[in-house]
């Protein structure tokens, strides 16, 4: 056992929640969200795209099983969404002091005290979220003895902060595939590989349009997507030279911003596993997961696009696609990881769009 030091949670609207440490002691502050989602909390909070927040777990108990070994395949972490902790803090009610599992290294309390992330339990979860669905997502601080300033994460460009600083390649398969990495989650790369890819990873601002490819992958990433217009410069290249195109969550934003489309910001987003998406001009209704705070405005999109999938609980865009050519993406994860893996499916679907590419050039 440890020993329990208080520190407390402030939001921006001067609610104060006292918790117990139970990670790094040191004060922080960012953009205060709700995750809802049961498991997966090593693979979240190794998510880039949680730069700059401070996650609160509406799930009541987390830290049972403990955090993964950290070992890599591939050149990629085998457990791990990034090769490190990307939140800015932790927010439970109930932490679990002991942990089993088959494939546990360490707990989640030492892992984030390595990790300089702080960390507090014994917070009413319930009554937090009720104030941040109500209000929307808030600036917060989690503070020792110190006192320290609030700080709004999505005023700084995370994507540069968060994508990779080298270009780098994985697998070793026919299709050669750019992946633009905007803080990508390594089971996107997994996808990819075992579809016969090999992956060409490249920073969020690279010029990849020397390379040698057969299509682009738009990956997630963290903060506003107004920021990168470094990126939406090289997507309206590759929209220009047809080549196949998918993007998946910060990915479905830039490609709506390099066809023309606006992005807004969601009251307090969607971060979870059960969110239910309608596949367009269908009934079919897959269950996603997602991790994201701004969106797609549809009725934005140029005549040439249209909406791929659309969220049933708000109505929001899920996804846009070119009405003629090969390009689409999604604002949920297909790669999943954690969440379910229904629409995995759409992997294949941007491997095929390579596939009749090929064929045509
Ligand atoms: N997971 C993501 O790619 C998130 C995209 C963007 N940062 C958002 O919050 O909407």
């Amino acid at each position: 056992m440890f020993k329990v030091r208080q520190a407390k949670l402030t939001l921006e609207d001067g609610t104060v929640f006292v918790g117990k440490s139970f990670g790094s002691e040191k004060s922080v502050a960012g953009e205060v969200v709700f995750y809802t989602a049961m498991t997966g909390y090593p693979e979240s909070l190794t998510d880039p795209s949680y730069t700059g927040q401070i996650l609160v777990s509406t799930y009541p108990m987390i830290g049972n099983y403990g955090v993964p070994f950290n070992q890599k395949e591939n050149g990629i972490h085998k457990f791990y969404e990034s090769n490190k902790l990307h939140i800015t803090g932790l927010i439970i009610s109930d932490y679990s002091f002991e942990f089993s599992h088959w494939n546990a290294e360490k707990s989640l309390s030492d892992w984030l005290k390595e990790s300089e992330v702080p960390g507090l339990f014994d917070i009413d979860t319930r009554a937090l979220t009720k104030i941040l669905r109500e209000k929307g997502s808030m600036l917060g601080k989690i503070e020792f003895d110190e006192e320290i300033d609030f700080y709004d994460p999505n005023k700084e460009n995370l994507v540069a902060v968060a994508s990779c600083k080298e270009r780098e390649v994985y697998g070793e398969g026919e299709h050669k595939v750019v992946l633009i990495d905007c803080g990508v989650k390594n089971n996107i790369i997994r996808c990819l590989i075992d579809r016969n890819a090999t992956v060409i990873r490249v920073p969020w601002d690279y010029d990849f349009t020397g390379e040698e490819y057969d299509g682009v992958f738009i990956s997630n990433g963290p903060g506003d997507p107004a920021m990168c217009d470094a990126t939406v410069k090289y997507i309206k290249t590759v929209i220009a030279e047809e080549k196949p195109i998918m993007g998946i969550c910060l990915g479905n934003q830039l490609l709506a911003r390099a066809a023309g489309a606006d992005t807004y910001k969601l009251k307090y987003g969607h971060r979870s596993h059960n969110q239910p998406v309608l596949l367009e001009g269908t009934n079919k209704c897959y269950i996603t997961s997602q991790n994201h705070g701004f969106a797609v405005a549809t009725k934005t999109l140029p005549a040439d696009w249209e909406p791929l999938f659309t969220n049933v609980n708000d109505e929001t865009n899920e996804g846009i696609r070119h009405k003629t050519k090969p390009f689409f993406s999604t604002q949920f994860h297909p790669e999943a990881s954690s969440g379910p893996t229904d629409t995995e499916f759409l992997f294949d679907e941007f491997i095929k769009n390579i596939v009749e590419y090929k064929k045509q050039v």
